[in-house]
């Protein structure tokens, strides 16, 4: 199978049948419309789900709704490749049920599950989820999309410690298959079950997990990724080379540099630094000097033109 015929076939999966909302979770608030929060948004409203979707300001949120119209378009190019009037349909309708806010507070007050996509740094996440808490009804579910905090200690200020967990969702949000449902020792059997169900309605794959740094899949990512950067330090390969060779030899659909541009260079370094505060023993969470160098240029990779590689139209 060609990696272009199975991104068709899990946006097919995805979004081609309007899927029967069996579960207690109808309404959603994402908090956060960047790369990830705009995708999550997205899923969830194609599955049917109601979305309001939070940012700092309107600026922000026009632009993540033209990322949501512009990715939506593209499912709809593949999905309805014969029927172009039905893709047009299912955009709208899609984009008609997300609404946006400004005020986290507020949006949260009629919602059965709040998503958090912010910034990878844990006090403005507790103190969010803190806020939050004192406002939001008591059946709703708190979840963090984060990469590598510990959802324990996001959820510690907060009194809902039983109706909060982690989903881990993958860039790019509507294509990648998988959900990682995170349960802490607090989360409780009900949130558990509701949480799978969710992350089955809005079309993921989900695996479970404990409350442990980066998951699966980044705690085996991002190491990876870390010694690509490395590797490229000592002049053992150009990017282009190690790229190729992760490709062809390992059979990944992108290379690591390609990889750790498209995650985010800032990302990646909230990722390692946390770590390496945390476990400072383990070599493969030492900082990396280019990542450093390229987050205080402002090369963060893909979302802002240029990191390891150029995005720049020519
Ligand atoms: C840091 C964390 O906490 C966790 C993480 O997310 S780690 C990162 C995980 N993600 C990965 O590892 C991604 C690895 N890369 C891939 O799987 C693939 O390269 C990819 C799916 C991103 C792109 O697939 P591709 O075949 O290489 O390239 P591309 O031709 O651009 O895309 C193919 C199709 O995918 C779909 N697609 C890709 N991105 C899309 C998006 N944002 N929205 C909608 N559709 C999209 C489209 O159907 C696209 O076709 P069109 O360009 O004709 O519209
Ligand atoms: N980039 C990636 O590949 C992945 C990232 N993640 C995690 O998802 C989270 C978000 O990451 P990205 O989307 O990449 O970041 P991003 O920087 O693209 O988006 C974050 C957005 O949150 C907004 N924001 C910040 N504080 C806010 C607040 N208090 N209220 C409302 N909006 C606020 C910002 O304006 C910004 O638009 C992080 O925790 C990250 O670790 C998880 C999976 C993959």
């Amino acid at each position: 199978m060609t990696a272009m015929a199975s991104v068709s076939q899990v946006l097919k999966r995805n979004f081609s049948s309007s899927r029967a909302m069996a579960g207690a979770i109808k309404h959603v608030t994402v908090i956060g419309g960047g790369l990830m929060g705009s995708g999550i948004a997205q899923v969830s409203a194609a599955a049917g789900q109601k979305v309001c979707l939070v940012e700092t300001n309107d600026k922000l949120l026009e632009g993540a709704n033209s990322r949501i119209h512009e990715s939506l378009k593209r499912v709809a190019k593949k999905v309805y490749k014969e029927k172009p009037a039905e893709g047009d349909k299912f955009v709208e309708q899609t984009m008609s049920r997300i609404s946006g806010a400004t005020d986290a507070s507020e949006a949260v007050k009629n919602t059965d599950l709040v998503v958090e996509a912010i910034v990878e740094n844990m006090a403005i996440k507790q103190k969010l989820f803190a806020t939050l808490d004192a406002v939001a009804p008591k059946h709703t579910i708190f979840a963090s999309n984060t990469s590598s905090l510990s959802i324990t200690e996001i959820a510690s200020q907060c009194q809902r410690k039983d109706r909060f967990g982690g989903l881990h969702f993958f860039n790019p949000v509507p294509v990648m298959k998988l959900l990682e449902v995170v349960r802490t020792n607090d989360t409780s059997d009900d949130t558990f079950k509701k949480m799978m169900e969710w992350g089955q309605e809005v079309g993921k794959t989900c695996i479970t997990c404990k409350d442990t740094p980066g998951f699966v899949v980044n705690r085996l990512l991002v190491p990876m990724l870390a010694e690509a950067v490395r590797m490229l330090e000592r002049g053992d390969a150009s990017p282009r080379d190690i790229d190729t060779a992760m490709k062809l030899g390992a059979g990944h659909p992108m290379g690591p540099i390609e990889l750790a541009d498209y995650v985010g260079h800032d990302t990646t370094k909230f990722i390692l630094d946390g770590w390496h505060e945390k476990m400072p023993e383990n070599p493969l969470f030492n900082p990396l000097d280019t990542l450093n160098k390229l987050v205080s240029e402002g090369k963060l990779g893909m979302k802002t033109g240029e990191g390891f590689y150029s995005y720049k139209k020519k």
